[in-house]
């Protein structure tokens, strides 16, 4: 494409991108004053102003770029966040800045790695309000407001749109969200549950939010609705064309913003517990849903889970933990398949923590059940609620003590050392002639790049 043919909003993204790539802060701050909406474009390279500023080392475009606001945890198409790309170009000075916390928070816990990562499912944009959640009368008058955004689900599945984004087949997914006039039919039916996700968490307050009658503006609440009504029927609620129910949760729950993925988690998971968990584990009675979705209490007065703070009648989580074992030479990394893996993909070793059992315990019996090989210390590094039900995957790097290797053919149908040079190879260039590694959204991906970033220079 020509610059001829470019509209006027991409050429203005052209020349603030350019502005950062060349450190022209007084331009980058211009720009940025007429259109704020800039901060985050990536143009045509898939490059924020952030990653460029950052490649380049121009420090006080980075300075100002966060000041404004900018996302710092995007990606390009490698998967690179500005951290990173500063990383590899060797802007220490900038590498130090992005990966910077709260100096405060540094000198409260002195010596610890604060620097802040997010997984994919881990922002949470909404302000979950719990205290709110037994209010009543103030959760209905939200579910009446015209400003409230519902989010619909069928068998798990939200509703969502896809649009082919540009030329390069990226297709964007995006929930299908509706007002109150929509779903009030659907409210009245005895099978819906109805959950109340939160409220925007805002920086400014915009003119759509509602006031309440002191005149204090609040924002947006969120609901989630799981209905089994008959999902064409459904589809034909929403105005925009592409809607569906995605099928493959593994594969369609990951192609979300991550604004939007991370409400996608918090529902998903909640409802995937009301479907598991319809009558009383306790003593099999029906329940009844409280709490804005958040509680499931017995029918039965006599049971003993109305007696005391009883977790079944909460939303459960299951801790699974994850973790990539490195050699003890250090210079390999333990990967492993399942038969279920597309072929050629390899992962980190993951498993189930027991009942009465510590995190750096469950890694070592997991890594030695799965691949015979036994581990020493264990280091906590990121964790990832997964809604595929209900899992928060905990990730560690661990080192191995032993190194030979002995799957268990139940679960794992094939685990090997990989060399760093090869791993490199298969996350920077994506699928190695040798193997590849699942997509930047699983914390698995974030584990293998994390050790690579350790010690070398990416
Ligand atoms: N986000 C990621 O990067 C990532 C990567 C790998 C695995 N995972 C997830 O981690 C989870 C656990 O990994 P795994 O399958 O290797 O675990 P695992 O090694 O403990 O083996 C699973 C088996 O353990 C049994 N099991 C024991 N406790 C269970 C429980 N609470 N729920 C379900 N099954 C239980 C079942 O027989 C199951 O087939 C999977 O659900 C998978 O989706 C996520
Ligand atoms: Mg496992
Ligand atoms: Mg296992
Ligand atoms: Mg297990
Ligand atoms: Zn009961």
């Amino acid at each position: 494409m020509t610059s001829l043919q470019l509209s006027a909003k991409e050429e203005m993204v052209e020349r603030f991108l350019d502005a950062a790539a060349r450190g022209d802060l007084t331009q980058v701050s211009t720009l940025l004053s007429n259109a704020a909406s800039l901060i985050n474009e990536t143009g045509y390279s898939g490059w924020t102003a952030l990653m460029f500023a950052a490649r380049n080392g121009h420090y006080h475009v980075v300075e100002a770029l966060l000041s404004h606001g900018c996302d710092k945890f995007s990606v390009n198409s490698s998967s690179h966040t500005a951290f990173d790309i500063a990383k590899f170009w060797g802007h220490r000075h900038i590498s130090d800045l992005l990966g910077r916390t709260d100096d405060r928070c540094q000198r409260v816990l002195p010596g610890s790695d604060l620097n802040q990562h997010e997984n994919y499912f881990n922002r949470e944009t909404l302000d979950r309000l719990a205290v709110k959640r037994t209010d009543k009368v103030w959760l209905e008058a939200k579910q009446n407001n015209p400003d409230t955004v519902y989010l619909l689900f069928s068998n798990l599945s939200p509703m969502v749109n896809s649009s082919q984004e540009d030329d390069n087949a990226r297709v964007e997914t995006k929930l299908c969200r509706f007002r109150y006039e929509a779903v009030k039919e659907l409210l009245e039916k005895p099978a819906t549950v109805l959950i109340f996700l939160g409220v925007e968490k805002r920086k400014k307050p915009s003119s759509s939010s509602s006031k309440t009658e002191d005149g204090v503006q609040e924002p947006p609440a969120w609901f989630a609705i799981s209905t089994n009504e008959d999902p064409a029927a459904l589809l034909k609620l929403c105005r925009e064309k592409n809607c569906s129910f995605p099928k493959l949760p593994n594969r369609d729950l990951l192609k979300f913003s991550e604004e939007e993925a991370g409400v996608v988690a918090q529902a998903r998971s909640t409802l995937a517990w009301h479907d598991r968990y319809s009558f009383c584990p306790t003593c099999g009675s029906s329940t009844k849903l409280e709490e804005g979705g958040y509680k499931r209490s017995c029918l039965n007065s006599d049971c003993r889970s109305l007696k005391g703070v009883h977790s079944t009648c909460y939303p459960q989580v299951c801790p699974v933990v994850i973790m990539l074992v490195i050699h003890p030479d250090g210079n390999q990394c333990l990967l492993g398949r399942k038969k279920i893996f597309p072929a050629g993909m390899f992962s980190c070793l993951a498993g189930f923590i027991e009942p009465g059992e510590a995190i750096e315990e469950a890694v070592r019996r997991e890594v030695e059940e799965e691949s015979g090989v036994k581990v020493g210390p264990v280091q906590y590094v990121s964790c990832q609620p997964w809604p595929m039900p209900s899992n928060l995957m905990i990730g560690c790097m661990a080192v191995a003590i032993s190194t030979d290797i002995k799957v268990d053919e139940n679960e794992i149908e094939e685990a090997r050392w990989f060399p760093r040079q090869q791993v490199i190879d298969s996350l920077c260039r994506g699928a190695s002639p040798a193997f590849f590694v699942p997509p930047r959204q699983t914390i698995a991906h974030q584990l293998i790049k994390h050790w690579i970033g350790m010690n070398s220079n990416l």
